[in-house]
């Protein structure tokens, strides 16, 4: 359907002007076709008939004829995806309308053909069925969601949302080091994705098949995380399993271990993973032999090891054996072109895909989102859009700065500035400028974000404030 016009017409113009369409006028069924704009092109005597227009309808826009089929038809040029809704005449005919966007061969939009029918459910009836099916479609999403979540799939480079030159560079290596056995070293601030990248690893090695088991050291009191890791015989201790248990290296014999949050771990235990390393082969807790693993370590910090060595906290050796393929994530404010990107996907994963269609982001929050600090990185930005969301009217459609939460004008009016010693080398503009941008963020936190407030306790009027907002790149829209 998609490529069906451009055989043999340029353009859905030359298509409505030809004889063709005479056979269009043989059809029950409502034919029209419309510019890449909405304006129409023809219309066939079924689809005038079935809309009541008695005049020709060539020229006018789709909005001027239909009341609530224009969103359908802007969608579908936006899209370029069929949509269906259910079409309402001015003059109160109805029926159900197929929009198809036709695209020519290098996929641009050469216009929109509906297609309608008639329908004898009155308007009510339709709506509900209509919304009854969008509704369905939103559970269906969200159950798939949670399926895969459930079924434990695991990212893939793939997968993980980024674009920009940096994340693009960071996959490239990581698909790389994926082919490889030696561990790999993921280095990033926290939030920044670095258990995605992890999953990814494992799913571009050919381990892929095998198990992925992810241990954050952080979180296991140190007197367990050595029976955690290499598992213990029965009887081994008071208060043991008589069975013993499998400590997470043997569970992830023929697979991939992620130790999260290396940096944690005990100086003991770290003496003992360096013997596993090196050998391959563990030792449990109450057991002489030793027992063979074919496991593939990839190990994650949010610190610097380096500095860690230097203070005696973590041992130089291990930095060593780990450090050998350093992947590092970056930060989020270093590759702020990926912001668009991961707010279209959180909308998504938060509203299923057809509500989000509906929800866009002002302007106005994607400046202050490019120049936000983002300390917690792409777990922030989630958590920052999961509350704006929530914090929406129903009827509400826009996510604009008044819907977001009040730590975040905290956060950028705190964040901290470059400071060097001596004279920053700004001009006193500039230093003014910045103190102003400062002092305009902090007032609009303590009024959560309304913006009379905030011009109160500035001491200058709305307008005046408004004006400061622009020039300081700030602009609100509404
Ligand atoms: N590029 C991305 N695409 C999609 N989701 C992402 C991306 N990066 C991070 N996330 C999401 O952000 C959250 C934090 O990611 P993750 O736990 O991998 O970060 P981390 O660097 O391991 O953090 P920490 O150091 O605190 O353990 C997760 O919910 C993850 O799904």
């Amino acid at each position: 359907m998609e490529h069906a016009g451009n055989q043999l017409f340029a353009s859905l113009e030359e298509l409505a002007d030809s004889r063709y369409t005479e056979i269009f006028e043989l059809l029950h069924t409502g034919i029209a076709l419309l510019s890449d704009q909405g304006v129409f092109l023809y219309a066939n005597r079924a689809f005038m008939e079935l809309f009541g227009f008695a005049e020709d309808i060539r020229g006018h826009h789709v909005s001027q004829l239909f009341l609530t089929s224009e969103q359908g038809v802007m969608e579908a040029i936006r899209t370029r995806e069929m949509t269906v809704c259910s079409s309402i005449t001015a003059n109160n005919s109805q029926g159900v309308s197929f929009r198809y966007p036709l695209l020519d061969a290098e996929g641009d939009l050469l216009g929109i053909i509906i297609e309608a029918v008639p329908t004898n459910i009155d308007r009510d009836k339709l709506g509900n069925l209509l919304s009854t099916i969008k509704n369905l479609e939103e559970k269906a999403n969200y159950l798939e969601h949670k399926l895969l979540k459930k079924s434990g799939m695991l990212y893939s480079f793939d997968s993980i949302v980024g674009e920009s030159a940096v994340m693009l560079e960071m996959k490239r290596l990581g698909r790389r080091f994926a082919k490889n056995t030696e561990p790999v070293l993921l280095s990033g601030e926290s939030g920044t994705g670095k258990e995605l990248a992890a999953q990814a690893l494992h799913m571009a090695s050919p381990r892929s098949t095998g198990p992925f088991v992810a241990v954050n050291c952080a979180a296991l009191p140190h007197e367990l995380v050595e029976s955690e890791l290499f598992g213990y015989a029965g009887g081994a201790f008071t208060g043991a399993k008589s069975s013993g248990m499998k400590g997470k290296f043997e569970l992830a014999d023929t697979g991939t271990i992620f130790l999260d949050e290396i940096a944690e771990l005990p100086l003991t235990v770290q003496a003992k993973l360096l013997r596993v390393l090196e050998s391959g082969e563990i030792q449990k807790i109450g057991q002489s032999g030793t027992l063979h693993m074919d496991f593939r370590l990839i190990a994650a910090t949010n610190r610097n090891l380096l500095s860690l060595v230097d203070e005696g906290v973590f041992r130089e050796d291990l930095y060593h054996r780990l450090n050998i393929l350093e992947l590092t994530i970056p930060p989020l404010r270093e590759r702020t072109s990926d912001i668009p990107l991961l707010v279209r996907y959180f909308v998504e994963a938060t509203m299923g895909a057809r509500a989000a269609q509906e929800i866009s982001i002002s302007n106005e929050v994607y400046r202050l989102f490019s120049c936000y600090p983002w300390r917690g990185n792409v777990r922030e930005l989630r958590n920052v859009l999961t509350s704006a969301l929530y914090s929406m009217e129903a009827d509400e459609k826009v996510v604009s700065a008044q819907h977001l939460p009040g730590r975040f004008f905290k956060d950028m009016a705190d964040a901290p500035e470059e400071r060097e010693a001596g004279w920053s080398g700004q001009k006193l503009s500039q230093a003014s400028a910045q103190a102003e941008r400062k002092a305009v963020l902090s007032a609009l936190a303590s009024a959560k974000n309304n913006k009379s407030k905030a011009a109160k306790l500035l001491g200058i009027s709305r307008n005046n404030l408004y004006k400061k907002l622009r020039v300081l790149g700030l602009r609100p829209n509404e």
